[in-house]
């Protein structure tokens, strides 16, 4: 039985078994009947010594004849004279064809864990030398070996069928989302936005993305350019929150050796280096007057020059800008250059909020689960009451903010699944109490949460994690505005916050 274990199809070991049967034993046209999907009738499955024709016969109801018995009780039958044997259907072999005198007829039961598989059965010629018990004794353990192989090989199908769809599942998931950029979701607004970005991926014409902040700016950003001709060339983000006033120029144009005090070597800007590719500008509208005019300049011209440089400079960028702003009304306030505007409206696409799509709330909850739990090893799950919950919160952050209360959620719940009531606690608007330096979800609001332009030093531990928290919710889960309310620079504030063991 050797060939048992080599095939995953248990037929050539069965097959084996019955061929064994008839050359050594002389149990002649053996055969295995198994229950089919109705589980009301059987048909003979495996045999040796039958024709294709006469396995095709072979096909039985309950009680049908004496396998028909068999499949109905689980019980052995004999039939020790074919001939005299009302039971006997003689459906298969013709009389003529089986040896003259006495034919018996045996069919041992399939059975395993109390439950009938099948019929194994076979012809004997009566008058034989070796008592029957002894034939009875090889049928019973031949059928209990039957039994095994065929429960493990159905096991052993379940097993693949299962893996075969959660294969096509994941491979499902993982096309849907590579094909959409990792951009989770299917409410009619965002597969609108979605359209708009492929339709517009080709040109060069600039883009802005419009949208509350953590509403995928970056991510849309991102997937245009993944979804242009440009995307084998760099994608450049600079972040106008982020820098200091003096140093936008030296950011965006780069500098010459010796420009400045300090200018130790050339370096080339964000312009130079998306040079062919996509220069994102995130948070536009906090771009100074000054810097918008130098910025119009250099799109209308498509060249720029180096601080501290004579020679102009061509780059070929593909701009794409995003503000949480409404850019018109900053227009209307003087605060935004109206040309730089137009230069940069070409194409707007509007990211609704979360609370516009509350719909994609489980798809985006579930994704950034998965995420969770695989960067930590974790495995939470979201009971439907959870998902519920988290339908309901309105989400100002929009999905930063999801995601950030999901990483919460894993990093410091106790147990694996969670329930509306876990995710409560999670919400920022819970009231919680106070406990300065034990948990970080515990807010406080400390006096050091002041908007400030000045940025002097300040020691890594200036910041509770409280404060540090509070200020992120007063941001909508937006970091670098965190840190403008903290009067910390991005990386200052990140350093403290990656301090507290959170990533995101
Ligand atoms: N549709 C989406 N599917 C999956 N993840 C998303 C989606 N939209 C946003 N995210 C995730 O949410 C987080 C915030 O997105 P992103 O940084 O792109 O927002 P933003 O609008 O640029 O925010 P801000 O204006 O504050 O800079 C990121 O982690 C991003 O991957």
């Amino acid at each position: 039985m050797a060939l048992a274990g080599r095939e995953l199809d248990p037929g050539p070991a069965l097959q084996e078994m019955l061929h064994l049967l008839s050359e050594l034993l002389g149990l002649n046209r053996g055969r295995i009947v198994l229950f089919d999907e109705t589980g009301e009738s059987g048909q003979i499955r495996y045999a040796y010594g039958l024709t294709r024709e006469e396995m095709a016969r072979g096909r039985y109801a309950l009680n049908e004849g004496i396998t028909g018995r068999v499949l109905a009780s689980g019980q052995l039958v004999i039939s020790q004279n074919i001939d005299n044997d009302p039971h006997f259907l003689g459906r298969m072999v013709e009389r003529r064809l089986l040896p003259e005198g006495p034919v018996s007829f045996i069919a041992q039961p399939i059975r395993v864990a109390q439950r009938t598989l099948g019929v194994l059965a076979c012809h004997r010629i009566r008058h034989r030398p070796r008592p029957l018990a002894d034939d009875l004794q090889i049928l019973k353990l031949l059928a209990a070996h039957a039994g095994q192989l065929l429960q493990l090989h159905a096991q052993m199908r379940e097993r693949t069928e299962s893996l075969q769809q959660q294969n096509r599942l994941l491979s499902r998931a993982l096309d849907a989302s590579a094909s959409r950029y990792g951009i989770v979701g299917n409410s009619p607004r965002l597969v609108q936005a979605i359209a708009e970005l492929e339709q517009v991926s080709d040109s060069t014409a600039s883009v802005l993305l419009l949208g509350e902040s953590g509403t995928g700016k970056e991510l849309f950003a991102r997937a245009l350019h993944l979804a242009s001709p440009r995307r084998e060339a760099p994608f450049i983000k600079v972040n106008c929150a982020a820098i200091p006033e003096t140093l936008f120029e030296s950011e965006l144009f780069g500098y010459e050796k010796g420009a400045f005090t300090g200018a130790q070597s050339l370096r080339q800007g964000s312009f130079e280096q998306a040079d062919g590719g996509t220069l994102f500008l995130d948070e536009i509208g906090e771009l100074p007057l000054a810097m918008q005019t130098k910025l119009l300049r250099a799109l209308q011209e498509g060249c720029i020059s180096r601080l501290g440089g004579k020679c102009e400079i061509r780059t070929d960028v593909r701009l794409v800008a995003a503000t949480n702003r409404n850019l018109e009304e900053e227009v209307a306030r003087g605060a935004f250059r109206q040309d730089l505007y137009y230069r940069l409206n070409v194409i707007p696409i509007r990211l609704p909020s979360l609370a516009q799509r509350s719909g994609d709330i489980p798809a985006l909850a579930l994704h950034h689960l998965n995420r969770v739990n695989q960067a930590n090893q974790r495995n939470v799950h979201l009971t439907a009451g959870a998902i519920e919950r988290l339908q309901q919160y309105p989400w100002p952050g929009n999905i930063r903010e999801l995601g950030n209360v999901i990483e919460r959620m894993v990093l410091l719940c106790d147990h694996p699944a969670l329930e509306a009531a876990d995710i409560e606690r999670f919400l920022p608007e819970a009231s919680l109490p106070l406990s300065p330096g034990a948990d970080p979800r515990v807010i406080d609001a400390g006096p050091e949460e002041t908007l400030s332009d000045v940025r002097p030093y300040v020691p890594a531990t200036s910041h509770s994690p409280e404060a540090l928290y509070r200020a992120l919710q007063r941001a909508g889960g937006n970091k670098t505005r965190a840190a403008q309310l903290l009067g910390l620079t991005p990386r200052q504030y990140s350093y403290r916050w990656n301090k507290l063991g959170l990533s995101g």
